[in-house]
Formats: structure tokens, sequence, C-alpha cells
């Protein structure tokens, strides 16, 4: 007893005290720098011994372009935190994501349980996943989608519905005149057409994000005087406060629950109480109303023992991924034509030669494929690494060997803009994915050849592999069909961005700043 009394008395001594705190503190920071397996990778300092910056750079929304900064400065590899390595060389896409599979997805991806229960998205086990993504993926299958994009399918009632208001607003502006509120937010338009697209697909249920406001649209129709009202889908709320979770999204997850009660406890208000009560009410009755017989997204869930709580979660879930990544992107290439009249026009003549037929497939017109890809290259809705943890084997990239257990990603974002592959990267120019391959005297030019297939690589809006998107025909179909639709009914003509360009704050799911893209007409 006296000797530990004598010892502790030393230990907390004034003399010693300091020397033991910078032991402490010290001894990780040096296991971090010069110890640790990832010592030998190039990063900055700070993130090299601490999470710290990485989590400061997440939460102020500025990751991609703060990583990619350093990443010109260190290379391909970077050590970011003392466990994470961001990667932003395409040819390692194939091992991390599609080989055997694909590395499994990490910890992270707890943090986007909804209502603490796991997804389709957010789950790490692969059986808990694939039960319930075998179940539903039918769905998603391209002649099942393309059908409703034919006469009488959802996708195309909404797509009209769509066109009848975007017009609608068009010749409201008109009326309106230089003084009156004449700014269309293509984004809002976009996340009502792509609610109705998901939920009438995969529920056999629009929510009615195009009809919640049709009676003070036909008021405003009828008396160019009457004030606009705010007329912005009731569901925004919920899908903004889903995204700016983001922000806590690297935190260790019992952090991520305390940040993420929280903020609810502090920002919750009266809009997003009642965009949860709606979407809550929806589901429920979309769920209650399942009968034996249906085909839909629900129904296939529950057929293969998914309880209905459970149901219930999983088709909030899609319906967020559905509403806010479709709708970024397609905002994003409306915002794009217009900013380009003679891409309009462009698009304009093919579909008069090509799409006579309204039945012919567009994705079948090449300069539109050609907007839709650059497009999806310039839309931001994943801005931040898909995270994945390296397998027991380990992993080899460019000649750094990255030990088991580390957390790796690479980022959309970054590859998108690589200016070795995308000259000029944030320029909005489709022609980049025409470029003829062959050289001047008609042989095929090895060099073009090279870099539009590593182009092709790289373009990885829906992630790739075996945890890719689950519903990319359907979102791709939709995207073809609303730009022809936008197109052949000439509502883009005379339209100009409020805004030069469109600013993105960097969470797992970027958020446009100010949530909203404005065009109006001259
Ligand atoms: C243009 C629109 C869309 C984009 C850009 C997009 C993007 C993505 C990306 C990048 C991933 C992979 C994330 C990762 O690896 O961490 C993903 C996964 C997923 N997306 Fe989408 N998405 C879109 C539309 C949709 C729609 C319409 C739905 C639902 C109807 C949906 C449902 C899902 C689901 C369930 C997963 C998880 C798949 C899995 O992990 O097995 N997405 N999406």
């Amino acid at each position: 007893m006296g000797l530990i009394q004598t010892l502790l008395g030393t230990l907390t001594s004034t003399s010693f005290l300091p020397i033991l705190i910078a032991t402490l503190i010290l001894t990780p920071v040096i296991y971090r720098l010069y110890l640790h397996p990832l010592a030998h990778l190039p990063g900055p300092l700070l993130y090299c011994f601490s999470s710290l910056p990485l989590y400061t750079i997440c939460y102020l929304g500025i990751e991609s372009r703060t990583l990619s900064y350093y990443h010109s400065k260190y290379g391909k590899v970077l050590r970011i935190a003392p466990n994470h390595v961001s990667i932003s060389d395409g040819s390692a896409i194939h091992t991390i994501y599609v080989a055997s599979g694909g590395f499994m997805k990490d910890a992270r991806y707890h943090n986007f349980n909804l209502e603490g229960t796991a997804t389709i998205f957010s789950s790490t086990d692969p059986a808990y996943r694939d039960a319930r993504a075998k179940a539903v993926l039918p769905m998603f299958a391209s002649g099942r989608v393309r059908g409703s994009g034919d006469e009488g399918g959802v996708m195309k009632q909404c797509i009209d519905e769509f066109i009848l208001q975007f017009k609608a607003e068009k010749e409201m502006a008109w009326k309106a005149g230089p003084k009156g509120d004449a700014n269309v937010d293509i984004l809002d338009l976009s996340a009502k057409l792509s609610l109705d697209v998901v939920t009438g697909y995969l529920f056999n249920r629009r929510f009615g994000g195009l009809n919640e406001h049709a009676e003070d649209l036909k008021k405003r129709e009828q008396d160019s005087n009457k004030e606009k009202k705010s007329s912005k889908l009731s569901l925004n709320p919920f899908i903004f406060t889903v995204v700016a979770f983001g922000r806590f999204s690297l935190f260790p997850n019992w952090l991520f629950k305390l940040c993420y009660r929280t903020s609810i406890r502090l920002n919750a208000d009266e809009k997003l109480f009642a965009s949860l009560v709606k979407i809550g009410t929806f589901v429920n009755g979309v769920v209650d109303d399942v009968k034996p017989k249906d085909d839909t997204y629900p129904s296939r869930l529950l057929a293969v023992g998914i309880s209905k709580e459970e149901t219930i979660k999983q088709c909030k879930a899609v319906m967020f991924a559905g509403t806010d990544s479709t709708s970024v992107k397609l905002a994003t290439i409306i915002f794009h034509i217009i900013q380009n009249p003679n891409v309009l026009q462009r698009l304009k003549q093919e579909i008069t030669e090509l799409g006579q037929d309204p039945a012919t497939d567009p994705q079948t017109f090449p300069y539109m494929r050609a907007v839709i890809r650059e497009g999806l290259r310039l839309g931001v809705a994943n801005s931040t690494r898909l995270t994945r943890v390296v397998p027991p084997s380990g992993f080899e990239v460019n000649g750094y060997y990255i030990p088991a257990g580390v957390v790796i990603g690479i980022s959309p974002w970054m590859v998108h803009h690589n200016p070795e592959l995308f000259p000029e990267p944030f320029k909005f120019r489709p022609e980049r994915w025409m470029e003829d391959k062959k050289g001047t005297n008609g042989e095929v030019d090895l060099e073009t050849d090279k870099r539009r297939k590593e182009m092709e690589r790289d373009l990885i809006p829906f992630g790739t592999g075996s945890r890719a998107c689950i519903a990319r025909n359907l979102a791709t179909h939709q995207l073809f069909m609303t730009v022809r639709a936008l197109v052949e009914s000439d509502v883009l003509v005379g339209a100009k961005t409020v805004k030069k360009r469109i600013e993105i704050i960097e969470w797992f799911n970027a958020e446009i700043k100010g949530h909203e893209l404005e065009i109006q007409w001259t």
C-alpha cells in the first residue's frame, strides 16, 4: 500500500505531470507518423496523425475540393487520416469496386441507416443486403423500365405533367414581365417529377409531388396579378435534412447518433415535422394496401419475409435516394442545356432527324447520349469518396501496399474532374464524348481510343460493381425521356439561368447551395 501511494505521489508530482501528458500525446502521434502500417504513404502531416482534419472538411462540405488539392500536391494515393486513404487513380476502380464483388462497404455506412434500420444502401452485411436487393432487382430490368416511358406508362404520364407545368410557369413568367416574380426553380420541379416517377413506378402509387400545388398554379394562370405562393415540394425538408446529416457521416456511429439527436432537437421545425408526417402517412398507406397479387417494391419485400415495419423504412429510403440524386442530375443537365443554346439547337435537330417516331428510344440518339453523359459527369449527386474496407489480402496501388482494414475510397467528383482525361473539367462539353476514334487516314487512333476507354472507366455517377446503384436504369431512362420531352416542347427556348454556376456543398449526397436552381425567360 505504502509503495503504491509513493508511486502515485511521484506520478502526480508537479515535475512528472507534464512528462506524463506529453508522453500520452506524443506516443500515438509518433506511432501514427512513423510506425503505423500506412506511415509510408504521402499525405498532409496533420491528417496523418489525427482524424479531426478529415472530419472537419467533411463537416464543412469541402472534402472533395480539399482532397483534390492535396492529390495534386502529393500524388494519386493519399493518406487523409490515420486509417483512411483517398485514391484519385481511375485504374484502381475495378479492383476496389468490381473484381470478385468488390471490397466491402465500411462502418461509416451505418450512419446512413434509416430510423435505426439498415437499408439496401446502408447495409454492410452481404447476406442481409442480398436478401432484400434480390427481391426487388427484377423491377429495375431495362425492358420493364423502358415500358414505363412508353405511352400509358407511369413515367410517361409524369413527364407529360412535368412539361405542362413547365410551360405554365413559362407562360406566367412572360405575363408577369420583368417586374414580376418570373423565376422558376428547376431543381424543385425536377424533384417533384423524380419523386412521382420513383413512387409511381415502384409503389404503383404516385406521391403527388407534381400536383401538390396544382390549385395555386391554376389560380395564377387565371389571374396573373395573383401573388406567387411558396410552391416547393412538401418533402424537401425531409430530403434536405437527410442530405445535411452527411456532414457527420465520417464520425464513429456513437458520435454520429449523438450529433444526429442534438441536431434534430436544435433544428427541427414545423416544416420538417410536417414533411415527416407526410412521408410517414404516404408510405404507411402504400404498405398497408399491398395485396397478395401486387408486383411492387413493398409487395416484393413483404413476400420474402421482410417485416412490415422494415418494409416501410426501405420504401422511405428509396424515396430519398430516387428523389435527391435524380433531381440533382436532371436539374444540372437542364441548367447546362440552357446555358448552351447551341446544345439545345443540336438536340432539336437530332430529335427531328432520328426521333420522328415517338416510340424510338432516345438512348439511341448519339448526341443526346453525349449530353446526358456530360451531365452525369458534371452533376454532383454523390460528391465524396465511396468508402470501402481493404480485405484481408491487402491491396497494392501505384506501388503502395495498403494493408487489410484500411478504409479507402475514390470519389466520383474527383475522377470526373480529372483534367488529364477531361480537359477543362468544369466545362460542359458533350462533344468530348463524341471525339472521333479514327486517325486522319481513317486508321484507329490508339491514343484517342485509349483515352476514350479511360473516360468511360472513370465515369461512375452510379458507383460501379456489386454495390452500384440498383436503379441506374430507371434514373437514366427518366433523364433521357425528360430531356427529349423538354427539347420537343421548346419550353427551354429563350430561358437563361439566374446564377452563372452551380455551387455545391460536398457532403456524401451533395447539396446545391440555397436548395434551388432558378431560371427565367427574357
Ligand atoms: C441519377 C440518379 C442517381 C444517382 C446519380 C445515384 C447514385 C448512386 C450511387 C453513386 C450509389 C452507390 C453508392 C456507394 O457505393 O456508396 C447508389 C446506390 C444506390 N442507389 Fe442510387 N442513384 C440514383 C438514383 C437512384 C434511384 C432512382 C433509386 C431508387 C429508386 C436509387 C437507389 C439506390 C440504392 C438502393 C442504392 C444501394 C445499392 C446497394 O448498395 O446495393 N438510386 N446510387
